[in-house]
């Protein structure tokens, strides 16, 4: 096969300029990954190279293991072991070979965020500091940008500790340091920190490296940190055969240390640089295209670029107004519908949002209507660590006896009450014929020490005090007592990083669904909420391929879709409310906003909500200005064909079958209300697919069911 097919004539120069620097800058859908690929092809197959002498670095493992997968079919030849990885892998493999180098032994142990928060609480304790003044996450979080920029810890002093507490941070980050170190460790910064570090030290070791990557190509490079981008540029040194493909419009990460300057300066940093440039996008409809370059356009400090394609037309961006952001999920979720209905796939359709706490809606309306869906790069709602804490507090204030749930929050926020501390109330509620939790109350008869027996007594008195409760406030207000009176969120609050503050917010929609719950059941109780919730968070697992795909904007780089849906497209929520008043911050939102519409294949659907219930809160909602922005003259108002609610009167028996449409409310004789789903043509009759919320899915014979239409 040849290599060169199939590619455009820029793409072409791209791929057949192998020597000396190349920057390729390109906006969305252009082609940028498809060129790396072929590259790696025609280095190997017409510039036999040997596959060793390779390196290519992008985003993730799965694009990675996609890359593999493409140039694998393309030279007909497997390239298992070829370096297409993250930046992170790589830098695992070359210091299995070189750490010994630095003093950590080959065996090295690879720290996550969870190992690193306890070596620096155990830090804090050496060094006599309070964990309350300096939050192990907090404190994480900045030792970690500190690595993306390779400040090590005397640099750090150096360039930040000029107060007390910096002072006292920059001793936490040493500390921290020589501890990973006596421990044989290294955290995920690190792998990049001290891979620059080895390769500055010892030359030789560079060297040999430099001599093996003679080829190196890096995708997504906008995205790369200032320590990554000393890496390529160190490792490049020598043959100066570096590939970068980026679009400056699509950085995103400047929030985790990423650094617009490194394609903005690539043509200072290496002399002779070619650069091409890519216009021809192959990804999407003319009319996405038009809405992506109008929006980007915004911003201001951009290599200015306009994409263009052949595919003229294509259908309308559709704009949808919801009430509120139940009905907005609602006119989501029937599109999904109709939409399936038409031909398509569910995995061929994406619903991304800012923000994760968006996905409840949409997770239950999609349940409701058993369409399966996967959420991608975060868990589903009530996967959540902190959603699943909340619901197991519920659980044993509704039944204390609940002993897997009791186990998930005794010790949760931290009250010192360990495993050993566990294990001696377990035997004790064994020997007694008690529950656990009877158990605890007793905690004073067994031989746990004093500060156990003070801490587990605590625990005791907030849950029975909460337990008190129970039947007197609403289920919204037992989540809030829950959250404060356990020191929950106050740990959460004093975190104060990116995650926690996501943590906060799901908290905070869940307080929302139990007050939705509360509005529309006013008679049900906890344990009906509970009920609930067991059913909308136990939906089968789906096989990878299958499923409507829910992401974040952010997770949704470098992907593409036949289907967009971009929900809660309002002021404060996209762009998120702290770029409102910060002109560095909206530009990196309304970067954002083009990954997002450029994702598009053929449909691009906006929807916002003129009210919304999100983080518990209700607000009144602007739209966003992006809207205004992408500034299409012709919306399509009403996308999908307007289903035949009903031409009967409201209640009215619905005789023909040809008046049954998807979406229709209809009432059922012995089932109740329910919902069609799908019609199919059997011929002389119809089989409807009907969500009833008494049984669920059921399939009827149109000509024989005794159904009525309701009013839409
Ligand atoms: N010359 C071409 N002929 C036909 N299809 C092409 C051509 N170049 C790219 N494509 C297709 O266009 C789509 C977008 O390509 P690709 O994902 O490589 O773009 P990209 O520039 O990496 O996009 P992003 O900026 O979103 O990462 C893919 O489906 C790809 O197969
Ligand atoms: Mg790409």
């Amino acid at each position: 096969m040849d290599i060169l097919e199939g590619l455009n004539g820029p793409q072409k120069e791209a791929v057949t300029t192998t020597d000396g620097p190349l920057l390729i800058i390109a906006g969305a859908g252009s082609g940028k990954t498809r060129v790396l690929t072929h590259r790696i092809a025609y280095l190997i197959n017409v510039k036999k190279v040997s596959p060793y002498n390779i390196l290519a670095i992008t985003f993730t493992n799965k694009a990675a293991s996609e890359m593999k997968d493409r140039v694998e079919k393309l030279l007909n030849a497997s390239v298992k072991n070829m370096w297409i990885s993250t930046f992170h892998s790589a830098c695992v493999r070359i210091l299995r070979d070189g750490a010994e180098r630095l003093g950590y032994k080959r065996s090295f142990v690879i720290y996550d965020t969870s190992d690193s928060i306890s070596l620096i609480r155990s830090c804090l304790k050496e060094l006599n500091l309070d964990p309350k003044y300096y939050e192990p996450k907090g404190l994480l979080h900045t030792i970690s940008r500190a690595k993306d920029s390779l400040m090590d810890p005397d640099t750090f002093e150096k360039e930040t500790a000029n107060d007390f507490r910096s002072k006292n941070v920059a001793s936490i980050y040493r500390e921290y340091q020589r501890r990973l170190k006596q421990l044989n460790a290294m955290d995920f910064d690190d792998l990049i920190m001290k891979t620059v570090e080895l390769f500055k030290v010892h030359e030789d070791f560079l060297l040999q490296y430099q001599n093996m990557f003679r080829y190196i190509l890096v995708d997504e490079y906008q995205d790369t940190n200032r320590a990554q981008y000393e890496l390529i540029k160190i490792l490049s040194k020598r043959y100066n055969n570096i590939c970068v493909v980026g679009d400056d419009d699509q950085s995103i990460y400047g929030f985790r240390g990423a650094d617009i300057r490194n394609i903005l300066d690539f043509e200072r940093d290496f002399p002779n640089a070619k650069v091409i440039k890519l216009e021809q996008n192959y990804r999407s409809t003319q009319k996405i295209l038009n809405a992506a370059n109008n929006l980007i356009a915004h911003n201001k400090g951009r290599k200015g670029k306009k994409l263009w394609t052949e595919y003229e037309g294509g259908p309308d961006i559709v704009l949808y107004k919801a009430e509120d952001e139940r009905m907005e999920a609602r006119y989501v979720v029937s599109s999904i519908i109709d939409l399936i209905n038409r031909g398509y796939s569910s995995s061929d359709i994406v619903i991304l949002y800012r923000t994760n706490a968006q996905s409840r809606a949409f997770e239950e309306e999609l349940a409701q209507y058993q369409i399966g869906y996967r959420v991608v790069g975060s868990l589903r709602f009530y996967e959540r660590k902190e959603i699943k804490d909340i619901m197991s507090y519920l659980r044993v204030i509704q039944d204390p006896s609940d002993e897997v749930s009791l186990l998930r929050i005794i010790n949760e926020p931290s009250r010192g009450i360990g495993e050993k501390t566990i294990e001696q109330l377990t035997e004790y509620a064994r020997s007694n014929g008690i529950s656990l939790y009877e158990a605890a109350k007793f905690a004073g008869d067994t031989d746990l020490s004093a500060r156990q027996v003070k801490g587990v007594l605590s625990f005791v008195n907030i849950m029975d005090q909460l337990i008190s409760f129970k039947d007197d406030v609403s289920i919204s207000a037992l989540v809030e007592l829950v959250l404060q009176k356990t020191g929950y969120l106050e740990i959460l609050k004093s975190e104060n990083t990116p995650e926690s503050e996501s943590r906060i917010e799901n908290l905070n929609e869940f307080i929302g669904a139990a007050k939705e719950f509360e509005k529309d059941n006013p008679d049900l109780v906890l344990e009906d909420f509970l009920a609930n919730l067991a059913l909308v968070s136990d939906i089968d697992s789906l096989e990878d391929g299958e499923g409507v795909v829910m992401m974040t904007v952010h997770s949704a780089k470098g992907l593409e879709f036949p289907v967009v849906f971009m929900v809660g497209m309002e002021d404060g929520l996209f762009p998120i409310s702290r770029a409102l008043d910060n002109d560095e911050d909206m530009e990196e939102e309304r970067r954002l906003c083009y990954v997002a519409v450029t994702r598009a294949k053929e449909r691009l659907i906006m929807t916002y909500a003129r009210t919304r219930n999100l983080y518990g809160r209700t607000m009144v909602c602007i739209p966003s200005r992006f809207i205004k922005e992408i500034d299409i003259p012709d919306f399509a108002k009403e996308p999908f064909k307007k289903r035949s609610m009903s031409v009967e009167e409201p209640g009215k028996v619905a005789s023909s079958k040809e008046k049954y449409a998807v979406g229709m409310k209809v009432m059922h004789k012995m089932w109740g209300s329910g919902i069609i789903v799908q019609v199919k043509d059997m011929g002389s009759d119809k089989e409807l697919a009907i969500v009833f919320q008494s049984v669920g899915l059921k399939r009827l014979s149109a000509n024989i069911a005794p159904l009525k239409v309701e009013e839409g």
